[in-house]
């Protein structure tokens, strides 16, 4: 009956099927363009109307770039690659595809570049499937709350500033504050446990690379480690896909249900990179020349990690950025804004590094808002106090700089506070097993220390490192299972530490009542 009463509506998905598969208008329009000025990493391109922002294009001379601008009749390009290479006048063809880069179980242990291609010398890489660099973080229904401990054997870190599975956590420090020999050591430690490596250096010298891959090899970890890099001779371009591409590298993994420990190494140059690319394509500058989403490009990058539930693979991404500061300005636009992304801090603090106190946690300024929840039990109760003995230690060292005549209560404080600061120093690529850091602190604390100098205590720490494991294995397995530490338990800590206190003096040493 509806026939007879003239046209019917057209039902809106038979419109979309209409456009869908309506002949294509691509004669009209070229899918081939020309470049029209090249340099420092830009190609800005002329004849391709219908490119899509994020596209991939194909230069004649081979290289490919990224979309980033788009305007009528012109595309800024990023070049993946010596812009030096690509000539006025040259042809850019489409691909219609974002820029991908490979993941798999056959990058583990290579060297790699941010689109997956070998940097080290021992061919191509294998196991691999082709993987958009770009992704949509998960959704909130598919996170579960952090609960499991990230180890670090660093003693700082696990006891006082403690990372969680799928926490994303910053080093942020001066230069030579010791950054990256943190984040080596945290990977270093996942010898014992069953987290995959990724190691992204931006920006970073060849060299500085070169001695994290041989500091990962010696301790027979490459093989667990994925180190990709992006160095400063690299084009900016590739420095600004490596995290994103290195995110993608983790999320294969947990969605496999495993869990990845990805550093990012570091994150201002990474910004620093794309600032270079925005000014370039003639971007308005902001705050410190930075582009106007330079906040979105680090928050859509760290959102990607976190603890997964079994609908996405149950595994975990936990983020080390790590981010340089300048004169100890914490509040500079870069490292405010991660800090305001990210869980938590580690602070590495000039002053102690001048103190020569490694790894140089500064406690009072580093916080680790989700990682508590994931600690242990017994690392709980050793670390209660050690932040407030610490703080109340340095308010009075600056006190008793001035030469002020000390009464006894106070010199006992000052006693204590040195030794439990000189329990925490940590060599470096010398991770710990988590029952030598509570007998160490334990030891530290209940005054073991307190007339030590640095090298017997150094002494009496290597010795408790070796024997923990193998003397006190019970309490060492009680703890990983979430135990409490009882009265007993740290007696037997305690007399362990007399007894390597004792070695070291001798054997003439009265223990601590
Ligand atoms: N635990 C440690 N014990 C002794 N020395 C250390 C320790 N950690 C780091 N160092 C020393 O501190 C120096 C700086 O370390 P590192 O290169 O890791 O710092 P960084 O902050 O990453 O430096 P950059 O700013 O150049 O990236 C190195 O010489 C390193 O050997």
């Amino acid at each position: 009956m509806n026939a007879s009463l003239g046209p019917q509506p057209i039902e809106p998905e038979t419109v979309l099927d209409l456009l869908l598969h309506s002949p294509s208008p691509a004669p009209l329009l070229s899918e081939v363009g020309t470049v029209t000025q090249v340099g420092d990493g830009i190609a800005i391109v002329a004849g391709l109307e219908r490119a899509l922002a994020d596209e991939v294009l194909e230069f004649a001379c081979g290289l490919s770039g990224i979309v980033l601008d788009l305007e009528p009749g012109r595309l800024g390009v990023v070049v993946l690659g010596p812009s030096d290479q690509i000539m006025i006048g040259e042809a850019v063809k489409r691909t219609r595809k974002v820029v991908s880069t490979r993941v798999g179980p056959g990058l583990l242990g290579r060297v790699v570049d941010p689109l997956g291609a070998a940097r080290d010398g021992l061919g191509a890489v294998k196991h691999a499937t082709l993987h958009p660099v770009e992704a949509e973080a998960p959704a909130i229904r598919d996170r579960q709350a952090i609960t499991h401990p990230l180890a670090t054997g660093i003693k700082a870190i696990d006891a006082a500033v403690p990372v969680g599975l799928g926490q994303r956590q910053l080093v942020i420090g001066d230069r030579q504050t010791g950054k990256t020999s943190l984040c080596v050591d945290a990977m270093l430690n996942q010898a014992h446990s069953d987290v995959i490596c990724i190691y992204c250096a931006v920006g970073q010298r060849g060299d500085a690379v070169a001695k994290v891959v041989a500091a990962l090899r010696a301790a027979d970890m490459l093989e667990r480690v994925i180190v990709m890099a992006a160095g400063d001779e690299d084009a900016t371009g590739l420095a600004y896909i490596a995290p994103y591409s290195a995110m993608a590298m983790a999320e294969y993994f947990s969605g496999q249900g495993r869990d990845v420990l990805i550093v990012f190494d570091d994150l201002t140059h990474h910004a620093r990179s794309y600032r270079e690319l925005s000014l370039l394509l003639r971007r308005p500058p902001g705050r410190e020349a930075f582009p106007g989403d330079i906040f979105y490009i680090h928050a859509r990058l760290l959102e990607r990690a976190g603890q997964f539930t079994d609908r996405v693979g149950g595994g975990s991404i936990t983020a080390l950025g790590v981010v340089e500061t300048q004169a100890e300005n914490l509040s500079a636009y870069i490292p405010t804004n991660l800090i305001s992304i990210t869980d938590g801090q580690i602070y590495l603090s000039p002053r102690l590094v001048r103190k020569n106190q490694f790894p140089a946690v500064d406690l009072g300024k580093s916080v680790s808002r989700v990682g508590g929840k994931a600690q242990t039990a017994a690392f709980r109760k050793v670390a209660g106090n050690l932040r407030v003995t610490l703080s109340q230690f340095e308010e009075l060292e600056d006190f008793a700089r001035f030469g002020t005549r000390l009464d006894d209560a106070t010199r006992a404080r000052l006693t204590r506070g040195a030794a439990v600061r000189g329990a925490l120093r940590q060599a470096e690529r010398d991770p710990m097993p988590a029952i030598s850091q509570l007998v160490i602190l334990t030891a530290a604390q209940t005054g073991v220390f307190d007339d030590l100098d640095e090298a017997a205590m150094r002494a009496v720490m290597d010795q408790i490192k070796a024997e923990a494991p193998v003397v006190l294995a019970d309490i060492a397995k009680q703890i990983t299972q979430g135990a409490e530490l009882d009265d007993v338990a740290q007696a037997e800590m305690c007399a362990l530490a007399q007894k390597a206190r004792a070695t070291a003096k001798g054997g003439e040493d009265v223990p601590i009542a």
